[in-house]
């Protein structure tokens, strides 16, 4: 059920947190709940602020909708760290363009009481995007390897900020799955990875790495292994768009990437010529967006073990 109020603690720290995101220019406020709460108040505590509510159930994305306010639909709230829980909603909000990178963010939470919001803290999306770090790429849960993962990210992203000898250049790269999406692409002639060996086609090694980003400016896209060796390249993909939705804007490679990640188990990754965008895609969606601005500079990895503890999140400036 529905609490009938807000408690007054909670009420004071919301009307903070719409003040503070209309004095810094934010471009809204993020609430993580922990349970459900009066949707409606909130919603008129938002003054004219762009209010988004991270939530798991169902029933209560839609109620949040229907106040007016965006839903961002996360996992359950489980064990994890606050700033892990921040992070995800952040991904997601960014992957389903609710927000931008370089945007501020005043998030709002429960820090001490459950029932009660009690915490905020500022956030700049370009900063903490530019962080991505592995944990954030571990907590996708997708079905590649952390390792395969990473080193196609890695060549995604250096794609779209070089280009090659000064255009753009844009590409799609399949991962995992291999039988069934090679089932569902066909050759478009010549397979530039054809009749080498294996281990002279996994991407982890730099040299292949190097031969993508040559090989991109080609029409097609490259098929992927769960280990990182690449089964083929230029293949185009014939998959049926029905039923899939897709940000505007987004062109035939990012479509098709959407129908073969809906159609079977594979993970894709596409860079866009035109922006230098690099997105994730799977079972359809778009799960990660990686803003060109975000990647002008050269993008850290980092452990988890080694990275900056909670405090990283807490960027005021
Ligand atoms: N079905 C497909 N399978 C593989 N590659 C494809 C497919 N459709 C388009 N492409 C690739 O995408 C290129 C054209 O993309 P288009 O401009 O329509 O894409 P887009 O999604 O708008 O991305 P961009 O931002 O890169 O322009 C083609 O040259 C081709 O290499």
């Amino acid at each position: 059920m529905t609490p009938t109020a807000l408690n007054k603690a909670t009420t004071i720290l919301l009307a903070l947190a719409c003040e503070a995101a209309s004095r810094l220019g934010a471009m809204g406020v993020l609430i993580l709940p922990e349970g459900p709460m009066n949707w409606e108040a909130i919603a008129a505590l938002g003054d004219g602020n762009r209010i988004m509510i991270a939530e798991s159930s169902e029933r209560h994305l839609k109620a949040i909708t229907e106040a007016g306010m965006i839903a961002i639909e996360v996992d359950e709230a489980t064990e994890s760290a606050i700033t892990e829980r921040i992070t995800l909603a952040l991904i997601e909000a960014v992957a389903n363009d609710q927000l931008t990178a370089g945007a501020r963010v005043v998030v709002a939470y429960s820090g001490f009481e459950a029932e009660t919001l009690d915490s905020i803290t500022v956030v700049r999306l370009g900063e903490h995007l530019e962080q991505l770090s592995s944990r954030d790429l571990r907590a996708l849960e997708t079905s590649v390897p952390f390792e395969t993962l990473k080193a196609v990210v890695d060549v995604a992203v250096e794609i779209g900020r070089e280009g090659r000898e000064g255009k753009t250049v844009g590409t799609l790269i399949v991962v995992g799955d291999v039988r069934n999406v090679l089932s569902r692409t066909r050759a478009l002639g010549f397979d530039p990875f054809k009749g080498y060996k294996r281990k002279e086609r996994n991407l982890r090694d730099p040299r292949v790495r190097e031969a993508i980003k040559e090989i991109a400016q080609m029409d097609g896209g490259f098929i992927v292994g769960r280990d990182g060796t690449v089964e083929s390249a230029c293949r185009i993909i014939d998959a049926p768009n029905s039923g899939l939705t897709l940000p505007k804007g987004l062109g035939t490679r990012h479509w098709a990437a959407a129908a073969i990640t809906n159609v079977t188990n594979a993970l894709a990754v596409v860079v866009s010529q035109s922006t230098g965008t690099v997105r994730l895609f799977q079972k359809g969606e778009v799960i990660l967006r990686i803003a060109p601005m975000q990647h002008a500079r050269a993008m850290k990895w980092q452990d988890a073990e080694t990275e900056p503890g909670p405090g990283r999140l807490d960027k005021t400036s």
